[in-house]
């Protein structure tokens, strides 16, 4: 069920004050305040629904998964104007990833938490997760930022420019972004072994331009083009700090994981940023997803991801 807490006289990295902001949010698992909380935050198309039948990271967050459902208290925001709350984003760009962050810390601070066990999220949300830590490093005892970045690559952004000018320039924003930004969630192998450039008898289209289109509509009945345009920007603005050396004023234990086939955040950045960090601080591991699918595989090899985060979540 969704709930809604109000973050009143908030002042955006932009300088513009807003009196109040609606954060919806869901919780699941034992009841606030009687067993350890687990912050989950969502990726671009993602909401607060992650657990549950529909959840949509509910093989992970379950008591078959890696983190006991029956052991943790999960909350999960929704970040405003992602539009899974009814509410729509008048200027898409009016927050930052950093803006995000303060607001999903005052929704936290205002439930009267004071510690969480852990921050987690993966892509844009794993991000967030830096983001989150890097504002508040004593909040977390320990954090996931999955498949992610804590500053916007290059790379990055040049796939968020291309996702930018297709919103402002197709005639079908939503369906087309998404087509392009399928070829950066999964690799060339996944499509390639998945589709062996197969074309259904009568059909003019190959089999793979029917999956991308078939994704671009399913977007579409789902996903409002403001939202749509709201998480792209957010994900342009990832910018927790300049250099990877600035993380370790976190406190928390940090367990990176990175996905060896990610076309979006790529895996050599990661091994990059532990390098740096693993030399100044003790409390940092990386796994490593092995997976022909990409930067997707976080929502795809559950055996994995769950065996790396099972041993964080003890029962006991
Ligand atoms: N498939 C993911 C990729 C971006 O993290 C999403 O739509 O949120």
């Amino acid at each position: 069920m969704l709930k809604e807490i109000v973050i009143k006289d908030f002042r955006s990295e932009k300088g513009v004050e807003h009196s109040d902001i609606t954060l919806s949010y869901e919780l699941a698992g034992p009841s606030l305040g009687s067993a350890p909380i687990v912050v989950v935050n969502h990726a671009l198309t993602g909401n607060s629904s992650v657990t549950g039948e529909k959840g949509w990271w509910n093989k992970l967050i379950s008591d078959e998964g890696g983190i006991p459902l029956s052991h943790y208290t999960i909350i999960s925001f929704n970040i405003p104007g992602n539009g899974y709350d009814g509410r729509e984003s008048t200027d898409p760009e009016s927050f930052s990833l950093k803006d995000i962050a303060s607001l999903f810390i005052k929704g936290i601070e205002s439930l009267g938490i004071t510690e969480v066990y852990c921050i987690i999220g993966a892509s844009m949300g794993g991000s967030l997760t830096w983001q989150m830590a890097h504002l508040r490093p004593q909040l977390a005892k320990k954090i996931f930022p999955i498949a992610c970045d804590y500053r916007a690559s290059d790379w990055l952004l040049t796939q968020t420019l291309i996702q930018k000018q297709i919103l402002a320039n197709s005639s079908d924003p939503l369906r087309d972004a998404r087509i392009h930004a399928m070829s950066c969630y999964r690799t060339p192998q996944s499509l390639n072994v998945r589709f062996n450039s197969t074309q259904e008898e009568q059909e003019q289209l190959y089999d793979v331009e029917r999956w991308l289109l078939y994704h671009g509509d399913t977007l579409k009945k789902r996903f409002k083009l403001s939202a749509y345009k709201v998480m792209t920007h957010l994900t342009y603005s990832i910018a927790v700090c300049k250099t990877a050396l600035e993380l370790a004023q976190i406190h928390s234990d940090i367990h990176m994981v990175s996905i060896d086939s990610d076309l979006l955040f790529t895996h050599d950045r990661a091994v990059d940023t532990y390098n740096e960090l693993s030399d100044i601080k003790n409390n940092i591991t990386l796994d490593t997803i092995n997976s022909i699918h990409g930067h997707d595989a976080f929502l795809m090899e559950y055996e994995q991801l769950n065996r790396i985060v099972k041993p964080y979540f003890p029962t006991l």
